[in-house]
């Protein structure tokens, strides 16, 4: 047991499922790496990462029957070689277990008991090693019991918890809980990071997530094609341009923002969409809203809804639209959506239409990027059972039913197009679940729009920007006009 650790920087985008992960995993063995090797990296990096961040204690490493109990062997021996002081829990017999987990565990000479709850009782630091890409139904039984014990002890500031690869009951593809789970303090995980990293109650789980290379080739197909990537500027930066000294305000992109029944929600997206850098906003709004909207700032341009909106968007050049903040859901609001999606123009659809279109089917239009909340999507797609299939493939069977972009917002924001890409958000703070946050979104992701970013880089650079805005204002207490400030 005395294979180098290798932990260099590794693939920061990727997000592989599961099953792709074991894809990488024999490709790389295939390619003459032992499964044995991979494991040593695996359980050394962890082990690295754990005497890094907890200070030695009474460590409890609970090892499930599969590879993620055989990394937790190869934890425990190089905890125990380092002088702490290790025991291991084993769910199941030694005897039972195969191949490089049997192999890991030969090598344990320290103390094994039967995993028992009871053996968290006097325990400082749980390594939990009982299912990670492997698990296939709900944590129950022995494991559960200890994983409620130890979530216990925990809260009680007396456990520190490490999970291997995921907290034990985590799907690593949806972020589900499965039975039961323990919150970690750390998570440590296997060459690149898995959607149930990012999405909740996942997330929250997992702690700090430290990611160790294990040497998988990069030539793995499923390299070229991950479930789903890390919302980066990586995705549109050689896309979205700084303005140079050929530009004018049409060449930044002129957005119209489409007012209805509540003018708060498109002034919010008229005051993003300037931030965000488009060339010229202009809002049309009922009537008798124009003269509380124009009062807001004179850079905008405002009037009432123009009687033959295609004329008046060509005419006016407007490069991207956004319809649906505080937009009303009467026959006023229906026509206006139709009008705006028969413009034919890149369009960022929020908010009332998701109503007005409830489980039908949008009429044709230009590109466009739906932003639902979870209520919203549920209106709209009802027969896709977010919680059922987890949100990037929810959020991707939208994309895909509707022909256009969805940006799902939450905790764990979803972007998926329809062309299968998919992109989480991560880490965005909670002072964005304020209402108007999602009207300034809007408008960032129409500026973006009428910037030239196409649909899908559009919704992933607005829900990045926004984040960061939301990051740098901090506080407990958001404003959605600060934020649009922000921007
Ligand atoms: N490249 C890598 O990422 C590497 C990862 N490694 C580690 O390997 C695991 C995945 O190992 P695997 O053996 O495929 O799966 P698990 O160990 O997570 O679990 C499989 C065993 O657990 C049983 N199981 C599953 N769910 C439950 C449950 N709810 N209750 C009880 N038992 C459960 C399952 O039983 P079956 O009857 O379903 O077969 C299996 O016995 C990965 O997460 C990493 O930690 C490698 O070390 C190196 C490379
Ligand atoms: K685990």
């Amino acid at each position: 047991m005395t294979l180098p650790i290798d932990t260099g920087p590794t693939t920061r985008d990727a997000l592989l499922t599961c099953e792709q992960m074991a894809a990488c995993d024999r490709f790389t063995i295939d390619n003459g790496t032992t499964g044995f090797t991979l494991m040593l990296r695996a359980g050394q990096g962890a082990a690295r990462h754990i005497r890094r961040a907890f200070r030695p204690g009474r460590v409890l490493v609970a090892c499930g029957p599969g590879n993620n109990g055989g990394d937790g062997f190869v934890i425990a021996r190089d905890l125990r070689e380092h002088g702490w002081d290790v025991t291991v829990a084993l769910l199941g017999a030694v005897s039972s277990l195969k191949g490089d987990a049997a192999e890991a565990a030969a090598h344990w000479d320290g103390p094994m008991a039967a995993l028992s709850a009871e053996l968290v009782g006097s325990a400082d630091i749980l390594v939990d090693a009982l299912f990670g890409a492997g698990l296939t139904r709900p944590v129950e039984g022995a494991a559960a019991e200890l994983l409620a014990r130890a979530a216990g002890r925990a809260a009680s500031g007396r456990l520190k918890v490490a999970a291997v690869d995921v907290p034990s009951g985590v799907h690593g593809d949806t972020g589900q809980v499965l039975g039961t789970a323990c919150p970690a303090d750390l998570t440590v995980t296997f060459h690149c990071r898995k959607p149930g990293h990012l999405l909740q109650p996942g997330a929250e789980l997992c702690g700090g997530v430290r990611v160790v290379d294990i040497g998988i080739d990069p030539a793995a197909p499923a390299m070229a094609s991950p479930a789903a990537r890390v919302i980066a500027p990586a995705l549109w930066q050689d896309r979205l341009l700084p303005a140079g000294p050929a530009d004018h305000k049409y060449t930044r992109g002129h957005v119209l923002v489409l007012g209805g029944a509540m003018p708060g929600a498109a002034r919010l997206a008229a005051r993003s969409a300037r931030r965000m850098g488009a060339g010229l906003v202009t809002v049309c709004t009922p009537e008798e809203a124009v003269p509380l909207v124009a009062g807001d700032a004179p850079g905008l341009i405002v009037q009432d809804i123009p009687y033959d909106l295609g004329a008046f968007v060509s005419a006016r050049k407007v490069a991207a639209i956004v319809v649906g903040p505080g937009l009303g859901t009467g026959a006023y609001a229906w026509r206006l959506v139709e009008a705006a999606l028969a413009c034919t123009l890149p369009i960022v659809l929020d908010a009332d239409v998701f109503s007005l279109f409830a489980g039908r089917r949008l009429p044709d239009g230009g590109p466009a990027v739906l932003t639902p909340h979870g209520g919203e999507f549920g209106r709209l797609f009802p027969k896709i059972d977010v919680r059922e299939s987890g949100r990037v493939a929810a959020v991707s069977r939208a994309a895909e039913q509707c022909g256009h972009t969805v940006l799902l917002k939450g905790p764990d924001s979803t972007v998926a197009a329809p062309d299968g890409r998919c992109a989480l958000l991560d880490g965005a703070p909670a002072t964005l679940a304020t209402g108007g946050t999602g009207d300034v979104l809007a408008g960032a992701v129409a500026a973006l729009l009428g910037r030239g970013l196409p649909p899908f880089e559009a919704a992933c650079a607005g829900a990045w920007f926004h984040r960061e805005a939301a990051r740098r204002l901090g506080g407990t207490a958001l404003l959605a006009e600060d934020l649009a400030d922000a921007l």
